[in-house]
């Protein structure tokens, strides 16, 4: 399979995007190390995948992308227990015009904390073995979405510094294939708990719930189905590019 012997890991895994994030890379041969705050959910899925993908393919641990040093110890197990780190994928994220800093942290210095610790260790210019990136945006981050100004600037944020770094890496030759993924609406439990994290900004609800009405929200399952087709296409996740 395109992916036998690379080791994956992907942030905010536990469960929705992130969780089907992990298993296509198992489906494909990737051995994964799930990093979540969940730990309940997160033993859980492992247990879970173990069954189905066999033993020593998914780890769970505990990391917080807001904690430089939580991601640090997260990425030397992993390399302790699988061997290296081909690719990364900086999944968390939250949705909360509430706690609106904590939004900025997770969602984008979360992303830029991961990614620099890639380039740590995928850096071909310092040793490693190149390898990829995928930093999940969102429509978000391509168009303002009124309801949710800080939401929107992370995710506009994570698309300008995936496109940033991806030119530094052709430029320097790090190695290193770095891309956005921008999903639309999505049926997880960030979706479902928008409404009450609206703050001031609850009175553009409608006009947000007229934009999904128009392009509708893709289960779990449909997204899975698509990303499996875009990644098997998309060369970075072939073996030539690895
Ligand atoms: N659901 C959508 O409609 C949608 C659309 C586009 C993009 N996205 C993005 O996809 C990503 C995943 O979202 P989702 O919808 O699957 O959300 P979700 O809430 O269903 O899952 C998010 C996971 O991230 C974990 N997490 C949250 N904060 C964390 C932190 N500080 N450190 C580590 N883990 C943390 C949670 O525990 C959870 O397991 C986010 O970046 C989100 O912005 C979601
Ligand atoms: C409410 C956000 C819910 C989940 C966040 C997640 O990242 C999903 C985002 C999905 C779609 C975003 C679409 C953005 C579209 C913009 O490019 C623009 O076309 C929207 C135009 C009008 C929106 C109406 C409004 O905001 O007033």
């Amino acid at each position: 399979m395109a992916l036998n012997g690379k080791t994956a890991v992907v942030t905010g895994a536990a469960m929705g995007i992130g969780k089907a994030i992990v298993e296509i890379l198992l489906q494909n041969g990737a051995k994964v190390a799930i990093l979540d705050m969940n730990e309940t959910i997160g033993h859980c899925l492992v247990e879970t995948l173990t069954k189905e993908h066999g033993p020593d393919r998914a780890m769970f641990l505990f990391c917080d992308v807001e904690s430089e040093d939580e991601l640090k110890a997260a990425f030397q197990k992993t390399i302790e227990t699988f061997g290296g780190i081909d690719i990364l994928c900086n999944n968390a994220g939250v949705f909360n015009e509430v706690t609106w800093e904590k939004t900025i942290t997770i969602n984008l210095m979360g992303t830029i904390k991961g990614t620099y610790l890639a380039l740590e260790h995928m850096n071909k210019l310092t040793g490693g073995r190149g390898g990829v990136i995928i930093n999940v945006a969102s429509m978000a981050g391509i168009g303002p979405l009124s309801c949710c100004p800080v939401y929107t600037a992370t995710k506009h944020g994570v698309i300008g510094f995936t496109r940033s770094f991806a030119a530094a890496s052709v430029a320097s030759g790090y190695g290193i294939r770095i891309n956005a993924l921008c999903p639309g609406f999505v049926q997880t439990d960030l979706f479902s708990a928008i409404q009450s994290k609206l703050g001031q900004f609850s009175a553009m609800a409608g006009a947000t719930q007229e934009l999904i009405e128009k392009l509708g929200v893709l289960t779990i399952q449909d997204f899975t189905a698509g990303l499996t087709a875009l990644l098997l296409k998309v060369t970075c996740l072939t073996e030539n590019h690895l």
